[in-house]
């Protein structure tokens, strides 16, 4: 599987936002609102969803599982505390995308075998986007969890642009970020050059 560049929305994120990472090459998103109700996350997934299929792009839910399967969105995104991911994915069935979230070794051996298409390993630094995120795991620390997991994953957390060629020789099929795009003047250009960094790794 081959991701490359995973855009998370920030809070309050704006579709034009999430349009601009798609046309700059994006490979994954996931709706990420930890401000919004359930509604309102509903509503706007059903908006993205079409933009997102008529680009070839999955879209994926953070936390809300009800909201997943409202939308018809592609997939949920579960962190370590988000519930029971074997009942998720009885919910969601076989064919959609269940993240996890895994900040160390030992959640990695825990992982349910299974039920899980995808992991989230971070952070790889601190971020204030994530304020009650782990310990960071470094550039070494995420090679290490990598290497001993037998799905694909991603690394998130204070990641950019230079990191994009020791996350990929890590073994990782993309990298998830929200800042370097959100944060960017023009999102569409730095989703374009994280995804021929990524091309070119
Ligand atoms: C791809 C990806 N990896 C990790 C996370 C973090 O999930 P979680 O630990 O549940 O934290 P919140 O995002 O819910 O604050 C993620 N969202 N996506
Ligand atoms: C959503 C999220 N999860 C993390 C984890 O470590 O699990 S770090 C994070 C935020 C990533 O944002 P930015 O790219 O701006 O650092
Ligand atoms: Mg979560």
């Amino acid at each position: 599987m081959s991701i490359g560049i995973y855009f998370v929305t920030p809070d309050g994120c704006d579709d034009a936002l999430v349009c601009a990472a798609l046309a700059g090459g994006a490979g994954l998103i996931q709706l990420r609102d930890k401000t919004a109700t359930e509604a309102e996350m509903v509503a706007q997934a059903r908006r993205l969803l079409p933009l997102c299929r008529a680009a070839g792009v999955p879209l994926i839910v953070n936390d809300r599982l009800e909201v997943a399967l409202a939308s018809g969105a592609d997939g949920l995104h579960m962190g370590q505390g988000d519930g029971d991911p074997a009942q998720a994915r009885a919910a969601l069935g076989p064919d959609r995308h269940l993240g996890l979230s895994i900040e160390t070794q030992a959640q990695l051996a825990a992982m349910p075998k299974g039920a899980i298409s995808l992991i989230g390993v971070g952070p790889v630094r601190a971020t204030a986007t994530k304020p009650d995120h782990a310990t960071p795991l470094g550039l070494d620390g995420l090679a290490q969890v990598v290497a001993h997991s037998p799905i694909p994953a991603v690394a998130i957390g204070g990641v950019g642009l230079a990191d994009i060629p020791a996350i990929r020789a890590a073994g990782c099929a993309g990298v998830a970020v929200v800042s370097a795009i959100s944060g960017a003047d023009d999102p569409q250009a730095a989703t374009r050059d994280l995804v021929n960094a990524w091309r070119h790794a």
